[in-house]
């Protein structure tokens, strides 16, 4: 059953090219909408209100009738006749440029950073609004230049920034939570200059935020001139972020020899794929360093832009693009004696981010793929919709293949890049590694934010 729109849409791709670099930032609620006109890719800026557009010739089969729509009742604010903020029912009104910005009582001291609220040394809240009641209403509030300090019912003081206020649906704030940055999407043509960073200036600060930097922007990054030993790759991956255990172990080194039934442990050939797509969460970063290969030729690497592949398919087919974002799919690891691993629950090929709507991970692999969450006669259209975006990721146009070397390891994102290989002959020796997609953000943030923009990113409430 192809998913409900209404809930995890995307809009049209709005693809602002800054010189070379594109912006992809995907938002939910219009995507039905824009299905419905396919004239154009101009973002539009509003959105029904229940994300379906009476108009779309794609509403679902079983999404019942849109409830009426009430508009929340509202409570009438003073004129904006001075700049000072007002209390009103225990909240605080806050004069804005835009008019009043409200901030329950709750929230205030949901957020309160105080040393009685929040653990100095853990961040950690060690209130509990849930149990204060009224004593979280606000009674007093005096402005301290670009501040406030409030007072509680129950006589607690607390300061807050005019920017804590406002900043809390604020988009750009948002995206430095979740490591959003513009990113640059490529092609085969990558291959004139990929993205690299040499191994001398690891771990240094600069060379950490190089690297992130690279990570981030193009998915993937080299890291040139290392020694081709598993000892120096697994210490620099773990400046990166702790290597993540699965059933295949930690930190792999791995050849063909069928030690794990998986077909990367054979010399065949591999399509581009995401690995893990049997995990419930894949893993945010792969590391492939190839230590040696003797007596035998082949097993030439591929990478894919799975945005970039996907950014393709929304302007070539959308309804293939909302299909494959709406259908669910199922997949299972289950080659190994005593594994039998499958996600928790499905998830569609192209999953958006539900608050900022951009595209934020590709789950893609032929071999591992199992059930598809769509009834039978709507199965057809998933696969002919998957079969042109397998077309677009085997273009040789946007496939970017290279030989993999000992002393230049490759990392990559691969919850966008795919990877796959020639088959080869002879003894290929290669180790590598898994690190998990939030310890992978969390590195960028932490090597590319300044102090005060990490705080002030760090969703507290
Ligand atoms: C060797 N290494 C552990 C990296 C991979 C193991 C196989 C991964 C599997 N084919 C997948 O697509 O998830
Ligand atoms: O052997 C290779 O080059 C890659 C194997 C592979 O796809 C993997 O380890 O996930």
């Amino acid at each position: 059953m192809l998913g409900r729109l209404a809930t995890i849409g995307a809009r049209c791709p709005r693809v602002a090219r800054i010189g070379n670099r594109t912006n992809n930032h995907l938002s939910s609620r219009q995507f039905a909408r824009n299905l419905a006109s396919v004239a154009s890719i101009a973002v539009q800026t509003s959105s029904t209100p229940h994300g379906l557009d009476a108009k779309s010739p794609t509403r679902p089969r079983h999404v019942e009738s849109a409830p009426s729509f009430h508009p929340t009742p509202r409570i009438t604010v003073p004129a904006l006749d001075s700049p000072l903020p007002k209390i009103i029912d225990g909240s605080l009104y806050v004069p804005t440029r835009s008019g009043w910005t409200k901030a329950s009582g709750r929230w205030l001291r949901d957020i309160c950073s105080s040393p009685q609220s929040r653990n100095q040394d853990t961040s950690q809240r060690q209130i509990n609004v849930l149990k204060l009641g009224k004593n979280c209403d606000v009674a007093g509030v005096s402005q301290l230049g670009d501040s406030f300090q409030v007072t509680f019912a129950d006589g607690h003081q607390s300061l807050y920034s005019m920017a804590s206020l406002m900043d809390r649906s604020n988009p750009a704030l948002k995206q430095k939570r979740a490591g959003v940055i513009p990113i640059i999407t490529w092609k085969a043509s990558i291959e004139s200059q990929p993205p690299t960073v040499e191994y001398a200036n690891m771990p240094s600060v600069s060379g950490m935020k190089e690297l992130m930097t690279k990570l981030r922007t193009y998915g993937f990054t080299f890291i040139d001139n290392m020694p081709a030993t598993p000892e120096a790759s697994k210490q620099l991956l773990e400046t990166i972020g702790p290597i993540r255990n699965t059933h295949y172990g930690g930190f792999y080194d791995f050849t063909s020899d069928l030690s794990s039934k998986d077909t990367a442990y054979t010399s065949e050939s591999l399509e581009p794929h995401t690995d893990n797509t049997y995990f419930t969460e894949p893993a945010g970063l792969q590391a492939l360093h190839m230590l040696s290969h003797t007596d035998g030729s082949g097993g030439e690497s591929s990478l894919v832009d799975g945005i970039g592949a996907a950014e393709q398919l929304y302007e070539q087919d959308r309804e293939a693009y909302r299909i494959l974002s709406q259908t669910s799919v199922y997949a299972h690891a289950s080659g190994n004696d005593g594994i039998s691993i499958q996600p928790a629950f499905a998830f569609p090929t192209l999953s958006h981010d539900p608050e900022l709507g951009h595209l934020i991970q590709v789950r893609w692999n032929n071999a591992d793929r199992a059930g598809v969450v769509a009834e039978h006669d709507e199965l057809d259209r998933w696969y002919d919709a998957a079969a042109k975006f397998d077309a677009l990721l085997c273009d040789p146009k946007n496939a970017y293949w290279f030989q993999l070397k000992p002393g230049k390891m490759l990392i990559f994102d691969n919850w966008r890049v795919l990877h796959g290989r020639a088959a080869f002959t002879g003894k290929r020796r290669m180790c590598g590694a898994y690190i998990n997609r939030d310890d992978y953000i969390s590195k960028f943030r932490m090597s590319t934010l300044s102090e005060e923009e990490i705080r002030g990113s760090t969703v507290t409430g």
